[in-house]
């Protein structure tokens, strides 16, 4: 038997609804980069809800960009290949054999996968990577990390006409040389990337915890950049927290509006964090 809502449960729909117009308004047209990281992908269900809410940013006017990850997928096949890998400070040591298969797994399977999702939700999604139309052109970051790629061109054309054709462009972290070599880049910076050349409104960087802890474990609701500075500085932000605050603290110093670390396993996350008041997660600022 279909279960029908109570006229409290459909008035209580139409309540938020109504509440939500003047954070609908805040958004009319803007531009969110989220950044959904591999391990913020989880289940097949949660990529749907994930992909339901981007539809719906569309449908109220936001423009998103999604920028995606994928780290614990290329650990996959790589282990799989028996190629070996090791991370410095949140950054994955990228030789020749290891960006075919970061290539692979970020540019195919991964980003065809969200492409796929959105369309699932009826929304309209085109997967690219920094390769296309010089959407991110990359310089090595520091030769002891190999081919792992730092933004130093981003050529936003292609993207200002998706926004006005209502597409959502789903984007790989991959970067291209300028010689044609092919580049890893960390999700979190590349996302930074293109908050930072859209001028974006918000950045969401969706992850796998609350948001940042300090070292009792307490979640930061908002971080400045001097606390950013010593919490690295004292190794209570590590791994690959250390690129994701960069990057938000790099963004917001760069022109965009907020940069938020929320949690991207929590239902309806960009919702929450967009068109509620207090919003979620860590919220990043300048000093
Ligand atoms: N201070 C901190 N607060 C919260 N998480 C932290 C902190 N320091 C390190 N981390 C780690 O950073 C991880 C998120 O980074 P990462 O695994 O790269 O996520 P993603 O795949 O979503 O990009 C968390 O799961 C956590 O283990
Ligand atoms: C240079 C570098 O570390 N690149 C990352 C790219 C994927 C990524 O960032 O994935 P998550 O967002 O899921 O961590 C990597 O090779 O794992």
């Amino acid at each position: 038997m279909k279960t029908q809502d109570t006229l409290t449960d459909r008035k209580a729909t139409a309540e938020t609804l109504s509440r939500a117009v003047p954070l609908l308004q805040r958004y009319d047209d803007a531009i969110v980069v989220i950044k959904l990281g591999g391990h913020a992908m989880g289940s097949d269900e949660a990529l749907a809800e994930f992909a339901r809410d981007v539809v719906l940013l569309r449908l109220c006017g936001v423009n998103p960009v999604v920028v995606h990850g994928g780290g614990p997928q290329i650990n996959k096949l790589l282990d799989k290949l028996e190629i070996k890998s090791e991370f410095v400070n949140g950054k994955r040591v990228t030789d020749a054999a290891t960006v075919d298969v970061v290539e692979m797994v970020l540019s195919g399977t991964v980003n065809k996968k969200i492409v796929q999702a959105i369309q699932g939700q009826g929304g309209k999604a085109v997967g690219l990577s920094g390769k296309d139309a010089n959407l991110m052109v990359c310089d090595p970051e520091d030769p002891a990390l190999g081919l792992v790629g730092t933004p130093t061109a981003m050529d936003m054309t292609l993207l200002n006409l998706l926004f006005e054709k209502e597409i959502i462009p789903v984007i790989a972290p991959i970067g291209a040389g300028r010689n044609g070599e092919t580049y890893n880049v960390n999700g979190d910076t590349a996302a930074g990337a293109y908050a930072k050349a859209l001028k974006a409104d918000r950045l969401l960087l969706l992850t796998d915890v609350a948001g940042v802890k300090n070292a009792a474990g307490e979640l930061l609701t908002e971080l400045k950049a001097h606390e950013i500075r010593e919490l690295t500085a004292e190794g209570v932000i590590s791994g690959g927290m250390i690129p994701k605050t960069q990057t938000a603290l790099d963004a917001v110093e760069g022109g965009v509006r907020a940069a938020v670390i929320i949690d991207g396993r929590e239902r309806n996350a960009c919702l929450l964090e967009l068109f509620t008041e207090q919003g979620a997660g860590s919220m990043i600022r300048a000093d």
